[in-house]
C-alpha cells in the first residue's frame, strides 16, 4: 500500500479517479460508523435467527452467503453478539455445534471495524492444540474472509522456521499450535504482537490443561494484558485459575447446553460392549467385516497401538479402505491421510487422540474407542466426531470387565448416556489364528505386536483414574497371544510416570525408553553404562533383531560401526522417534596411510598416525577427537574451507587504548585474586554477574529492535495519512467528503481470499445391510437408527491436499 500511494503522490491522481476512489471512502466511513452504532445498540440477549440480521460488515455477510452459512447455531446465536461488542467469552457448546465460525465472525468483524491495515500488525491469535485442527480452522477463515483484505497465516511447525520468520511480521490473523508460537515469539525478533487485539483458544480447556501449560503461560507473558480473550470447547468449565492465568476481564460464560440433559449431541446413539481385553480385535475385525459400507473411526491409545492394527489388519484386506492417524507420523502424511479420509465415503481411520478434538470429517458413521478413554471429556471429544451439526451418529466405546463400573460412573457423572449391546455371536469371526501365522512369518509385524503390547499396557499402569484402570486385573497373557505373540513382551516401569506429561512430553524425553520395553535378556547392562548407546544399538541387541526394516540395515556398515543420523525434520512435535536425542560420534573408517597432518605453530592441529593400516586420530582445539580415513585426508589437505573445520575457534581479542590485544578474559594475579575472598563464592558470583548481564543486554536488543519496528510502521502510516489527507484536501475542495483508506485494500495482494469450491453432495448413507452387527440386550432386534437427511451440512472443501498446499497456505500471504 505505501508503494501505492507513493507512486499516486508523484503522478498526483487523474481529478475524476481520485473523486471516485474519495466517494468510495466516504461511503466505508459512513458504513463504519453505521455499522459501529449498530454495535453499540445491539443488545447480546436478543435471539439473532439469521446472519443477515446481525450487524455485520460486508465482506463477513459476503463470505458466509458465499460459504452457504445462513442461519445461526445455539452458540453462534448467543455468543457472537456478546464478542462483537468486545466483551470476553467463555463459550461452552456441545461437539458439531458451530463453535468455529463463533469465534472467526468477530476475529473478522473486530479487526475490521477498527480498520486492521498491513501495518497494524498482528490483531488475532487462535490457538489450537493440534496440527489437523489449526489447518481446518484456518480453512474456515479462509473461506468466510474470502472477501476481506487482511493477511492470515497458519504457524504449526513441520516447515522451515526461517520462512516463517519472514512472514510473520505481515500478518493480521495467525492460527497457530502453541509450540510454534512461542518458537516465534522468543526467536523472531521481527515479530511484535504489542498490538494484538483478540486471542482465541479453541480447544480451550486442553490448552490450558498440563501438557500446554508452561507454553501457554509464556505466550500470554508476550500479549499485552489489554485485548480481548475467547475461550471455547465443548467441554469449557470457569476453573478459576484458567480465568486468572489469561486475565481474562469480566468474561461472560455462554453454555448453551449447561441446561441440557445429555452432555453429547442428541442425534447421537451411545453404546458399550463388554469385550475382555484378548477379545477386542476379534471384535473389531468383525465389527468392521460387517460394516463395510461406513465410514468409522477407531480410537486407541497409542501411536503403537495404531500402527500395528492397521498393519496387521491391512495384511487381512477387511475389503474397505484402512488408514492410520497418529502424532509421530510426518506433516505430509497427516495431512494426506486427513484429506483422504475426509473425501472417503467408505472408510476406516485408526487413530489415537490426536484426532479426538475438533476435527471435522464430513459423515463419520461410526466412532469406535478401541481403548477406554482417559477420562469422560475425552470420551465427549472423541464421540463428538460424528453426529454434526444435525446429523446422526453411533458410537460404540469397547470396555474390559474390570474397566465397566468405573467407566459408566464417570460417564454417569458428566450426563452421557450409554447403553450396553452385545456382538451377534454368528457375526463374530476370530483373527488370532491369522495374527499368530502372521507374526510367525513377518518379524516385523511381530516387532509391531511387541511394541503395541508394551504400549498398552504402559498406558493402562500411567492412567491416573485407577477406578477405571486395573493393571492387575487384565488378562496380559491371553491379550499377548490375541495380537499374535509367542510370548508376554517384558516390560519395567518406573514410578511417578503422568499420563499427560507423557502425553505432552517429547517423545525422547520420556523415560520409557526402548530398552525398558524389550523382551529380551540377553543384552548386557554393564557394558550399557560404559558405551553411549542409540536406538540402533539396542535394535541389535534384541533377541528378534532380524524384525528390523531394511532401512535399518541401511545403517550398518560392514564392520557392524552403527551410524546414527540425525533427523531433519524432528521438530519435536511429532516426527522423530522417541530416542533421537541420543547420538553417537560420527566415524569415519581407518585409512591405509599416515596423515601426515603435523601439529602447526598455533598447536590447532595434531595428527598422530600409529600405524599405517589404522585409523588416524585427529584431535582439535575443543578437545573432540575424529577418525578420518586417507581419501577424505587428500581431500582435506585440498581444501582450507575443509580444514578449517579442525582448527577449532578463532579466538576473540580485545585491543587496549595503546593497541595492545588481550583475550577477553585474562588471568589476573593470584594473590589480588585470593584477597578477595573464596574461589568457588568468586566464581558463582562472576557467573551471576554475567548471566544478568547477558540478559539485561538480550532484553534491551529485543526492546530496541521492537521500538526500531513500532517507529518504522508509525512513519509509515503517518506518511500514509498525509498522503490521504492531501488527496482530500484537493478532493473535498470538489467534493466536501471524507475519506476512509481501508476500501483501498479490498481484493489486494493481502487479501484474505481464496477460490472456494462449493459444497460437496453428502455421501450416500450406509444400506440397512451393513448396520446388522451389534444387538441390543433387550431385543433382537436388528433396528438401525434413521439417518437424518443432511441438512445443510458443510463438506470440507478440502483445497489443501497436498503437502506443497498446505506449505503456500503456512507462508502466509493469501489471494
Ligand atoms: N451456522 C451454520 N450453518 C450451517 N452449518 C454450520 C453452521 N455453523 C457450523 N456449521 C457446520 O457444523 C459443523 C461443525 O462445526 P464446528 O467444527 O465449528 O463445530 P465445533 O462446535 O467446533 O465442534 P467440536 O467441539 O468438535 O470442535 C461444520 O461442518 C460446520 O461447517
Amino acid at each position: 500500500m505505501a508503494q501505492e500511494h507513493g507512486a499516486r503522490q508523484k503522478k498526483g491522481p487523474r481529478p475524476s479517479v481520485a473523486r471516485g476512489k474519495t466517494l468510495k471512502r466516504k461511503r466505508g466511513q459512513d458504513n463504519l460508523s453505521s455499522l459501529q452504532e449498530q454495535i453499540e445498540a445491539l443488545d447480546p440477549k436478543a435471539s439473532v435467527a439469521s446472519f443477515t440480521d446481525l450487524p455485520l460488515s460486508e465482506p463477513t455477510t459476503s463470505g458466509l452467503a458465499a460459504s452457504h452459512y445462513k442461519t445461526l447455531t445455539d452458540i453462534q446465536s448467543r455468543a457472537i453478539p456478546h464478542a462483537l461488542k468486545g466483551r470476553d467469552i467463555l463459550g461452552a457448546a456441545k461437539t458439531g455445534s458451530g463453535k468455529t465460525l463463533t469465534f472467526l465472525v468477530p476475529v473478522l468483524e473486530n479487526l475490521y471495524r477498527k480498520q486492521w491495515t498491513e501495518h497494524d500488525g498482528l490483531g488475532a491469535l487462535i490457538l489450537s492444540p493440534t496440527r489437523e485442527l489449526a489447518i481446518q480452522i484456518f480453512e474456515v477463515l479462509r473461506k468466510i474472509g474470502r472477501y476481506h483484505a487482511f493477511s492470515a497465516g497458519l504457524v504449526i511447525g513441520g516447515k522451515s522456521l526461517r520462512e516463517e520468520q519472514e512472514r510473520l511480521g505481515r500478518m493480521n490473523i495467525l492460527v497457530c499450535t502453541p509450540g510454534r508460537i512461542l518458537q516465534h515469539l522468543d526467536q523472531t525478533a521481527s515479530f511484535d504482537v504489542f498490538n494484538l487485539q483478540m486471542l482465541v483458544l479453541d480447544e480451550a480447556d486442553r490448552i490450558m490443561d498440563m501438557g500446554f501449560q508452561r507454553s501457554v503461560d509464556a505466550i500470554v507473558e508476550h500479549l499485552p494484558k489489554d485485548r480481548q480473550t475467547m475461550l471455547f470447547s465443548a467441554t469449557q468449565t470457569k476453573k478459576v485459575s484458567d480465568l486468572a492465568r489469561l486475565s481474562l476481564q469480566d468474561p461472560e460464560y455462554v453454555a448453551v447446553h449447561e441446561a441440557s440433559t445429555t452432555a453429547t449431541p442428541t442425534t447421537l446413539q451411545q453404546h458399550y460392549v463388554l469385550t475382555p481385553l484378548p477379545e477386542k480385535l476379534d471384535v473389531l475385525w468383525s465389527f468392521i467385516r460387517s460394516n463395510l459400507k461406513s465410514k468409522t473411526i477407531v480410537f486407541l491409545s497409542s501411536g503403537k497401538q495404531v500402527r500395528f492394527v492397521y498393519e496387521s489388519f491391512r495384511h487381512l484386506q477387511p475389503g474397505i479402505p484402512l488408514m492410520h492417524l497418529h502424532g509421530k507420523q510426518k506433516q505430509g502424511g497427516r495431512l494426506d491421510i486427513t484429506t483422504k479420509y475426509s473425501q472417503a465415503q467408505h472408510a476406516v481411520l485408526f487413530a489415537t487422540d490426536v484426532a479426538a478434538r475438533g476435527l471435522d470429517f464430513p459423515a463419520v458413521d461410526w466412532v469406535i474407542q478401541l481403548d477406554c478413554p482417559e477420562d469422560a471429556d475425552t470420551y465427549i471429544h472423541r464421540v463428538g466426531r460424528t453426529a454434526r451439526y444435525e446429523r446422526d451418529g453411533r458410537a460404540v466405546l469397547f470396555l474390559d470387565p474390570s474397566e465397566e463400573a468405573g467407566m459408566l460412573k464417570r460417564l454417569e457423572q458428566k450426563k452421557i448416556p450409554i447403553e450396553k449391546i452385545n456382538i451377534k455371536a454368528n457375526k463374530q469371526q476370530s483373527v488370532k489364528n491369522q495374527l499368530q501365522n502372521m507374526c510367525f512369518k513377518d518379524p516385523e509385524l511381530k516387532y509391531l505386536g511387541q511394541k503395541a503390547f508394551i504400549s498398552y499396557v504402559k498406558s493402562i499402569y500411567i492412567q491416573k483414574d485407577k477406578e477405571i484402570f486395573k493393571l492387575k486385573d487384565l488378562q496380559l497373557e491371553d491379550f499377548a497371544s490375541s495380537l499374535g505373540l509367542p510370548g508376554v513382551p517384558r516390560i519395567k516401569f518406573i514410578k511417578g510416570d503422568d499420563t499427560k506429561e507423557l502425553k505432552n512430553a517429547s517423545r525422547a524425553m520420556t523415560h520409557l525408553s526402548d530398552d525398558e520395553e524389550d523382551d529380551d535378556d540377553g543384552a548386557k547392562k554393564a557394558d550399557k553404562k560404559d558405551k553411549v548407546r542409540t536406538k540402533y544399538d539396542r535394535m541389535f541387541e534384541r533377541r528378534n533383531q532380524n524384525v528390523l526394516a531394511d532401512h535399518y540395515s541401511k545403517l550398518i556398515n560392514d564392520d557392524g560401526t552403527i551410524v546414527d543420523t540425525p533427523d531433519e525434520n524432528d521438530d519435536g512435535e511429532g516426527s522423530g522417534d522417541e530416542d533421537d536425542f541420543l547420538t553417537v560420534k560420527r566415524r569415519f573408517e581407518a585409512g591405509d596411510e599416515d596423515l601426515g597432518i603435523e601439529a602447526g605453530e598455533d598447536n590447532t592441529l595434531v595428527g598422530e598416525a600409529a600405524n599405517k593400516k589404522k585409523d588416524v586420530k585427529v584431535v582439535n582445539l575443543d578437545g573432540k577427537e575424529l577418525i578420518i580415513d586417507s581419501k577424505r585426508r587428500e581431500k582435506l589437505l585440498t581444501s582450507k574451507k575443509k580444514l578449517l573445520k579442525y582448527k577449532g575457534n578463532g579466538k576473540k581479542l580485545i585491543y587496549d587504548e595503546d593497541g595492545n590485544a588481550h583475550e577477553v578474559y585474562e588471568l589476573e594475579d593470584e594473590e589480588k585474586f585470593k584477597a578477595r575472598g573464596d574461589a568457588s563464592e568468586q566464581r558463582a558470583k562472576f557467573l551471576a554477574d554475567e548471566t544478568e548481564r547477558t540478559r539485561m543486554a538480550d532484553v534491551e536488543d529485543k526492546a530496541l529492535a521492537r521500538q526500531k519496528k513500532r517507529d518504522k510502521k508509525e512513519k509509515r502510516k503517518a506518511r500514509e495519512r498525509e498522503l490521504l489527507a492531501m488527496e482530500d484536501q484537493s478532493d473535498d475542495a470538489d467534493l466536501g467528503v471524507q475519506l476512509a483508506p481501508y476500501q483501498d485494500h479490498h481484493h489486494s495482494d493481502y487479501e484474505l481470499s481464496a477460490p472456494e469450491s462449493d459444497l460437496a453432495a453428502a455421501p450416500p448413507r450406509p444400506s440397512k445391510k451393513q448396520k446388522v452387527f451389534f444387538a441390543d440386550p433387550s431385543s433382537d432386534d436388528d433396528r438401525v437408527p434413521k439417518q437424518k437427511k443432511n441438512k445443510g451440512q458443510q463438506q470440507q472443501p478440502g483445497p489443501i491436499e497436498t503437502l506443497e498446499d498446505l506449505e503456500a497456505l503456512a507462508s502466509g500471504l493469501l489471494g
